[in-house]
């Protein structure tokens, strides 16, 4: 029987088990490795969005300072033309009071407009209330104009106000007399509260910030959690730190010194004013909602994992258990194989004398004598039969019988066969052959002649015999087998005519016969 089933080598299966595991390493290794680039990716990216949105709010507000700026100044210009029509000195304070209270309605930004003379006493002011003896000499706006004759818009603050008692940006002009010696100044007080309100507007997250300072960083406005005073200078913080090592404009992730909190600042000197505004998100805000997805993608990811761990302990376990059960089947199969040989053999052999049976003997004759036709060889059968065996079993009774046959069963297997392919059977009753393939008449006789003295020298005894012993009496034939001439069938004819011979010329003996002889009569 051939062997189909498909049977892996041990050390194949190991390369199995490993390759799979390498392969569920890979795929793991790999998610991680996706996992922590796609985390890494959006957290870069939801920081550039931060910059880009913080930058471009800075780059609003500095525009919004500068406006506002631009707008007093432009109030103030018309102050200034409106004074200098006339000497500042010759000026009617309460006309020039009435000209300023209508010039500030609809500027809410502004708290106040003034009028100093060259001394630094109010001439008028936009307010109700006046306090001429009040002097503003002392002011570094009022000393700045006092020096320099540049005639554009000088900012400066914060201050308290005099007359408002509120905190103000102080946006100022110089006024000339006709020959252009200093002759005042204009001033228009812009409410520090103007700007804060608008930044309230913007979301700046709950820990974020806006500020405007002076570029000598004394602090307008600090929107923020933690309230700071405005007026509070910042130059040794951080940001300034940045702004005069980095330059006008940049944006930088910072920790602020008056309350700790790591921001990313985006600030902005503004082109033509000596103001920086800044506007910071904090880092817990930025990064909220990404640690909120990261939190999830882990998760996810440590059920793939976990998944993937599982689906490969069940895969190692299915090769491993297939192993077992092929091993299995394997033996069965080869269990089975044995039995099917044992019952073989069983069918094959007489249970009795433990020589081939009868269908065996019959299978054997045609195979082996085919191949004498085919190879032209001679092929030899004795035929043997216990001599009076009936008496014998009379005599002694059929167990007795039967012991008998099992001897002679036994002398033929141990001296009948000179080679493997020689067959001692069973033939029926206690008659009994030996097939004897490329073997000659003269062999043959030479064998049955050596079983009959064997089988007399176990000296059985036997009464109604003669000698008082069991004897067999055997008949030989011989052929060399030509085509369309003998059979099988008359092989053995000719061996029971010579067996005949034997028990018909005395028995104990062996008589030997040709085939073609006995065919041919
Ligand atoms: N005990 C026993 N006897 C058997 C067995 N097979 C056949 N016999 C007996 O063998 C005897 C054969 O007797 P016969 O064929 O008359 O010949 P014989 O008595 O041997 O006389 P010859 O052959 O002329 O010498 C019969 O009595 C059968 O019953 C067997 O398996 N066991």
């Amino acid at each position: 029987m051939s062997e189909t089933t498909t049977t892996i080598p041990p050390e194949n299966k190991r390369s199995l088990l490993g390759a799979v595991a390498t392969f569920l390493y890979l795929i793991a290794v790999s998610l991680i490795i996706l996992v922590v680039w796609s985390v890494w990716q959006t957290r870069v990216q939801t920081l550039n969005q931060s910059k880009g949105a913080t930058a471009n709010l800075a780059l609003a507000l500095s525009q919004h300072a500068s406006n506002t700026i631009l707008a007093s100044g432009t109030i103030l210009r018309n102050v200034v033309r409106e004074v200098e029509k006339n000497d500042v000195r010759l000026t009617s304070p309460h006309d020039l009071h009435l000209f300023l209270k209508d010039t500030i309605v609809d500027q809410p930004m502004l708290s106040n407009l003034v009028v100093y003379d060259a001394q630094g006493k109010t001439v008028a002011n936009s307010g109700s209330r006046n306090s001429p003896d009040a002097t503003v000499a002392d002011r570094a706006y009022f000393q700045f104009h006092k020096d320099s004759n540049d005639r554009g818009p000088h900012v400066g603050g914060p201050i308290v106000g005099r007359l408002t008692n509120e905190w103000v940006m102080t946006v100022s002009l110089r006024l000339n007399d006709p020959l252009g010696g200093f002759a005042g100044i204009a001033l228009a007080s812009v409410r520090v509260d103007f700007f804060r309100k608008y930044y309230e507007k913007f979301d700046i997250g709950n820990f974020g910030t806006i500020l405007l300072a002076s570029d000598t960083g004394e602090l307008f406005v600090r929107l923020a959690q933690k309230d700071v005073p405005v007026g509070t200078s910042i130059a040794n913080g951080p940001l300034f730190n940045e702004y005069r090592t980095k330059g006008p404009t940049g944006t930088a992730m910072l920790v602020a010194r008056l309350d700790n909190t790591e921001r990313l600042y985006s600030y902005r000197h503004l082109e033509q004013y000596p103001l920086i505004v800044a506007v910071a998100l904090a880092k817990e805000d930025i990064f909220a909602t990404w640690q909120a997805q990261t939190y999830q993608i882990i998760s996810i990811t440590t059920g793939l994992l976990l998944l993937l761990g599982m689906i490969g302990f069940r895969l190692v376990y299915m090769i491993t258990a297939k192993d077992a059960i092929e091993d299995e089947l394997r033996s069965a199969k080869d269990q089975l194989q044995e039995l099917n040989g044992e019952l073989e053999t069983l069918a094959s052999l007489d249970s009795l004398t433990g020589l081939a049976n009868r269908r065996k003997f019959d299978g054997t004759l045609a195979i082996e004598f085919n191949r004498a036709l085919r190879n032209h060889t001679s092929i030899a059968l004795i035929m043997l039969d216990v001599d009076c065996f009936k008496q014998y079993n009379d005599l002694y009774g059929h167990p007795a019988g039967d012991e008998c046959l099992r001897q002679i069963g036994r002398v033929l297997r141990e001296q009948g066969p000179n080679r493997a392919t020689d067959l001692p059977a069973r033939y029926g009753g206690e008659e009994m052959v030996i097939l004897l393939p490329d073997t000659d008449r003269t062999g043959a006789v030479a064998i049955a002649e050596r079983i009959r003295l064997a089988i007399r020298e176990l000296a059985i005894v036997h009464q109604a015999n003669q000698n008082g012993i069991v004897t067999i009496s055997a008949g030989v034939a011989a052929c060399t087998p030509q085509h369309a001439e003998h059979t099988a069938a008359q092989l053995i004819k000719a061996a029971d005519a010579a067996l005949y011979e034997a028990k018909a010329t005395g028995r104990d003996r062996v008589c030997s016969n040709d085939v073609a002889s006995t065919s041919a009569a």
